[in-house]
């Protein structure tokens, strides 16, 4: 069985790419990277090392890698070849590697491709769908594309290694309804967790896991805090992150009807897995591309506008959010771009600009935030 799976990062790696091998198949990882895709040609294992309680170590081989910036025929080709396909870029990244998902699909004769996007987004299978039939539409029975939750903490690697360090915890949920009458066999994936409705598990996963962290990103950063279990020492940052997690489980267990119980066990261990000391993560990696996370479908505002919605309050989604607002890492595109959109822009605009609400009591609420972070 062949795999490709484009971004041969952190996700890809230590995560997918190890899942894929586990479940024996030969991946194929595709990255614009030269030196990673050439270490990845030339070397005939690479381990996965998990630190914490129930931590073990996972050996990879059976892999090679394509430039796809190099080599897009190539890339091509394999996707054509493949059973499955799946890629951990970045949800941003996602319509850049479309057109060698599209150009694979065109070559491609047999059965359909099974497409699975590894992304922390809503839909974002659906989201590559979009981008691969853009103009293609006759490919469109080629390819079966089903949305996935991906859960493991995994912070920046060593870049002259292809080993990778990552939490003992792992989680991957795949939507299984696509694969019903579509031609491709639902792919066997043992330590994936294949369900009826995708919907609980990647909400609970982005509205708790990554609210949380982002939260704890974003307040540690602007205490001048460097990581992740630092900044939840701190008595008023844990405050915070618990007054966001409570808005989003009280919207979470409304809404998909989970026991209470389990759910605070849930978002208890959410908050261990951040504070793991054998992992060091830093509040900048957390809070990496803001833009994308002030976005409207996105981990604060989403559960917000779901909240208010049904008449109640999210003070401590939008204290998150304006936590945010002073994300200024000068590495960071977004950062940059956020903090000339917040000086440049009416604050009612850049909300409407950044977050995709206009009108409203919490579009003001979130101007007012935005107007006291400018000064
Ligand atoms: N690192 C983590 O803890 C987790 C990350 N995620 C999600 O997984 C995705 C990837 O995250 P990471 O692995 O951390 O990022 P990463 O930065 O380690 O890996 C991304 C890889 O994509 C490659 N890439 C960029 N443009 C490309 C293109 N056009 N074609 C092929 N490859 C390209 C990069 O060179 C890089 O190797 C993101 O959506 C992230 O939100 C989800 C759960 C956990
Ligand atoms: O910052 P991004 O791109 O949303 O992805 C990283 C996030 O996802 C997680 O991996 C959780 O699965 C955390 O490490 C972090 O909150």
């Amino acid at each position: 069985m062949r795999a490709v799976h484009f971004g041969a990062g952190n996700i890809g790696r230590g995560f997918v790419g190890l899942l894929l091998h586990r479940a024996g198949y030969e991946v194929t990882f595709v990255d614009v990277n030269p030196e990673l895709i050439g270490m990845l040609q030339t070397a005939d294992a690479y381990q996965v090392r998990e630190v914490g309680p129930d931590a073990v170590v996972h050996t990879v081989t059976g892999f090679t890698g394509i430039d796809s910036k190099a080599d897009p025929t190539g890339a091509a080709q394999a996707v054509a070849d493949a059973d499955v396909v799946t890629c951990a870029v970045g949800p941003t990244v996602m319509r850049f590697i479309a057109p060698v998902i599209r150009e694979g699909l065109a070559l491609r004769s047999g059965d359909p491709l099974v497409v699975m996007a590894c992304e922390n987004a809503i839909g974002a299978s659906d989201t590559l769908r979009e981008h691969v039939l853009e103009g293609a539409e006759e490919l469109a029975a080629k390819a079966v594309f089903a949305n996935t939750a991906v859960d493991r903490i995994i912070p920046p690697q060593d870049p002259a290694g292809l080993d990778v360090v990552v939490e003992d915890f792992f989680e991957w949920s795949i939507d299984r309804s696509p694969f019903a009458g579509s031609g491709a066999a639902q792919p066997a994936i043992p330590d994936a967790h294949f369900v009826d409705d995708l919907a609980p598990f990647i909400e609970r996963k982005l509205f708790t896991v990554n609210t949380g962290h982002a939260t704890t990103a974003y307040a540690g950063w602007n205490a001048g805090i460097a990581t992740i279990a630092e900044a939840l020492e701190d008595r008023a940052i844990r405050a915070a992150v618990e007054a966001a997690l409570a808005d989003t489980s009280r919207l979470l267990l409304a809404k998909f009807g989970f026991d209470a119980d389990e759910h605070a066990a849930y978002v208890a261990r959410a908050i261990e897995r951040f504070e793991n000391p054998a992992l060091p993560d830093t509040c900048e990696r957390i809070g990496r591309q803001p833009l994308r996370k002030l976005s409207r479908h996105e981990r604060f505002v989403q559960p917000a506008v779901e909240l208010v919605e049904r008449g109640e309050r999210a003070d401590g989604l939008v204290a998150a959010y304006a936590a945010a607002l002073r994300f200024d890492a000068e590495g960071d595109e977004q950062a940059v771009e956020l903090q000339r959109l917040l000086h440049e822009l009416e604050p009612a605009d850049f909300v409407a600009h950044v977050s995709g609400i206009e009108t409203g009591p919490l579009a003001e609420t979130l101007a007012e935030r935005v107007a006291a972070a400018r000064s």
